[in-house]
């Protein structure tokens, strides 16, 4: 039988600790769902004696949110317990989880007493927490920077005490694999009462080394991993979620352990994450970063596509990515463009695929990425270039202000006639793309809407990129200017150009279609 490791998610706490602007109480609940469709064991949502916000955050989540156990942080100190106590009272199962600081220098330098003092706190507290639940969390703050023999000393008392999950964290991220794992080894033959309580690690990222740390543990006997979404935390972060979930599913063979996570879930959870705490995930990231089932380069595509277990040891089904995704650069060979043709109805003798391919370099080359339009248009007019663009721009005229509605008025020339048209919204920016609009006739939904600054300071100038959808297919556009109003009027008048030629292509098809 492969023992279960209990995921412990604390994005909501940890994850919290090191975001620019602090999350509301709506945003915690709404995260607070979305983290226990994911099925964690625990989730521990907040420290309640730190604001009225959190305290109020803890406790919608403790009365709405079922399923894992909820759980909040608190010093050991009498006040911070008994909000903590307070804020979980109504939850179906809660967890008080306090701590202390076990290191020398934590003890010398930040809490100025001795190891027996700090334990004689825990102690305490511990037998505090539990007049509110059975469930009580201790950790050795700094425990990755503890001698063993007084981490040993400190959770003996802090067991005998009541706590049933004994957490070690490697709070400043400073412990390597081995260590890591020695020490969970030594506290298990050097500690009486151990068997009474569930061990747990709680590993920080500064060397990037907290999911190995974590993985590391489990192995030397662990069972509980606390981990956020997206690895976000104090400084580098904490142990990904994703990470040492997947790790589990698929070296289950290997490490004879498995965690209860619904993986299909990561992926919706993670982009939740990012959004919410606007903490972008690197594209690179483990799991769920934009380019974790994206290939990229022509070898590997072809092996991709002739078998997808060459590159890619799991689905991107299984983490909830609903496709992996072939990107076509100048990277890119011809099978990954047969394929993305043969897809788009394409048969071989519709086109030259010497003459194609090298248009498509030209390209890639210019612009990087290549989408199905382009590829549709090399074939239609074998070259693309800006110079003829349908829609062009004259003129972009906003005004905003805190106190009215903005408005805009866009000038176009429109296959070389001159037009214009005015309209508001929320923002300039919103203003200017309904004005484009009804300049077009066309109303296009915009997806995603990035917005970049590139050079420094004053003089940088505003990139934005945008995802629209028009008729059921997306299209990208970027602009670039000094002003950001005109960088998104030219972004999204982009789009519309590629709308136009794809339009155009399209009806080249219709009638190539009638004739043949
Ligand atoms: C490793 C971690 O992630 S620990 C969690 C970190 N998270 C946070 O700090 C976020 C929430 N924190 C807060 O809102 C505030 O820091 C509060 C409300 C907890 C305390 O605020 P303040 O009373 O103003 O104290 P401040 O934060 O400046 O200093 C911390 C105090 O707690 C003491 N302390 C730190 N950890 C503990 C502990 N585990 N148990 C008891 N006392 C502790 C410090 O020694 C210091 O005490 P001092 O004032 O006697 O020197
Ligand atoms: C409060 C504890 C568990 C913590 O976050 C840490 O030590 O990093
Ligand atoms: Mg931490």
């Amino acid at each position: 039988m492969q023992d279960k490791v209990w995921i412990f998610d604390t994005t909501l706490r940890d994850g919290e600790q090191a975001l620019k602007a602090s999350l509301t109480e709506d945003d915690k609940l709404q995260l607070a769902h979305a983290i226990s469709r994911l099925n964690v064991d625990v989730m521990e949502v907040g420290f309640p004696v730190s604001s009225p916000a959190d305290f109020r955050a803890v406790q919608r989540i403790a009365n709405e949110v079922q399923g894992p156990i909820i759980c909040g942080l608190a010093r050991a100190v009498s006040k911070d317990i008994e909000a903590c106590g307070e804020a979980l009272k109504g939850a179906q199962r809660a967890r008080i989880h306090t701590f202390i600081a076990t290191s020398p220098l934590h003890l010398e330098h930040k809490l100025r007493m001795t190891l027996a003092e700090a334990t004689d706190m825990a102690v305490q507290a511990i037998s505090q927490a539990r007049q509110y639940t059975n469930d009580v969390e201790f950790s050795c703050e700094d425990a990755g920077r503890t001698p063993h023999d007084d981490l040993c000393y400190v959770v003996e008392r802090a067991i005998a005490a009541g706590a049933s999950t004994i957490n070690l964290p490697d709070t400043v991220g400073y412990v390597t694999p081995d260590e890591y794992a020695a020490m969970i080894r030594y506290l298990k033959v050097h500690v009486s009462n151990i068997d009474q309580a569930r061990l747990s690690v709680h590993c920080h990222n500064d060397l990037g080394l907290a999911v190995a740390n974590s993985i590391a543990a489990v192995q030397a006997g662990a069972r509980q991993i606390e981990c956020t979404i997206n690895g976000i935390g104090e400084r580098a972060g904490n142990c990904s979620l994703e990470e040492v979930a997947m790790i589990m599913k698929m070296r289950q063979d290997h490490l004879q352990v498995h965690s209860d996570i619904r993986s299909e879930e990561i992926y919706r959870a993670s982009r939740q994450v990012a959004k919410i705490c606007n903490m972008p995930v690197q594209p690179n990231k483990a799991i769920v970063g934009e380019n974790a089932f994206a290939h990229s380069s022509g070898i590997h595509q072809d092996g991709v596509l002739k078998a997808q277990n060459t590159y890619e040891i799991m689905s991107p089904e299984s983490v909830g990515v609903p496709n992996n995704q072939l990107n076509m650069t100048s990277r890119s060979g011809r099978h990954v463009i047969e394929h993305r043709l043969s897809e788009l109805g394409y048969q071989g003798g519709d086109y030259d695929m010497d003459s194609l391919y090298a248009s498509f370099l030209e390209l890639a080359d210019q612009k990087g990425t290549v989408y199905d339009y382009d590829l549709e248009a090399i074939i239609y007019f074998n070259q693309i270039t800006d110079k003829d663009d349908y829609y062009q721009l004259q003129f972009v005229n906003s005004a905003s202000n805190s106190q009215s509605v903005a408005s805009s008025t866009i000038g176009l020339s429109i296959a070389g006639e001159q037009r214009q048209e005015a309209a508001t919204g929320n923002g300039p920016v919103e203003a200017s793309f309904a004005a484009i609009a009804r300049l077009t006739g066309m109303a296009v939904e915009v997806i995603e809407y990035n917005l970049d600054a590139t050079g420094q300071g004053a003089s940088s100038l505003g990139q934005v990129d945008i995802i629209a959808q028009y008729q059921g297919r997306t299209y990208h556009g970027a602009g670039l200017a000094a002003d950001i109003v005109e960088a998104s009027v030219r972004a999204m008048i982009r789009v519309y150009n590629i709308i136009h030629r794809a339009q155009q292509v399209s009806s080249l098809k219709q009638q190539q279609r009638k004739a043949g």
